[in-house]
């Protein structure tokens, strides 16, 4: 679906009347970049979490914990360097990493205990 069919209005904006035109427009161009981030970010997401639903079923099959800790542990460390190369605050980083394993960890769980999973973050 295109995104003027879905109705999406990339110039939406509370501050629509109360900034000069030329701070406006400067405004929309930057946050026509943060749309295309966002997007590119849900794609990398909805990727991640099909790799991790073959994961899931592989641990199912065999009998394998859902968690795995050395293996977050290892994920941290590396996430954290990688975000201070980047600029990235390295607890941001942490905490978001933290957040969408837990939801895999939830999805595992569900697959192990054969249960279907209600709409949540993560989908899959
Ligand atoms: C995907 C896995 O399962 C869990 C989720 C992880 C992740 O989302 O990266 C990492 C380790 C596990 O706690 C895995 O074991 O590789």
């Amino acid at each position: 679906m295109s995104e003027s069919s879905s109705g999406y209005d990339p110039g939406a904006s509370s501050l629509a009347g109360q900034v000069q035109p030329e701070v406006m427009a400067e405004l929309l161009s930057v946050r026509s970049s943060i749309d295309n981030i966002d997007a590119t970010l849900v794609y990398l997401l909805a990727e991640r979490f099909k790799a991790t639903q073959r994961v899931g079923i592989l641990k199912a099959e065999h009998q394998l914990p859902a968690g795995d800790p050395d293996r977050e542990a290892a994920q941290i460390t590396r996430l954290r360097a990688l975000a201070e190369e980047a600029n990235l605050d390295p607890a941001f980083a942490e905490k978001f990493l933290n957040f969408i394993i837990s939801e895999v960890i939830r999805h595992h769980q569900a697959l192990s205990e054969n249960r279907r999973l209600p709409e949540g973050p993560g989908g899959s």
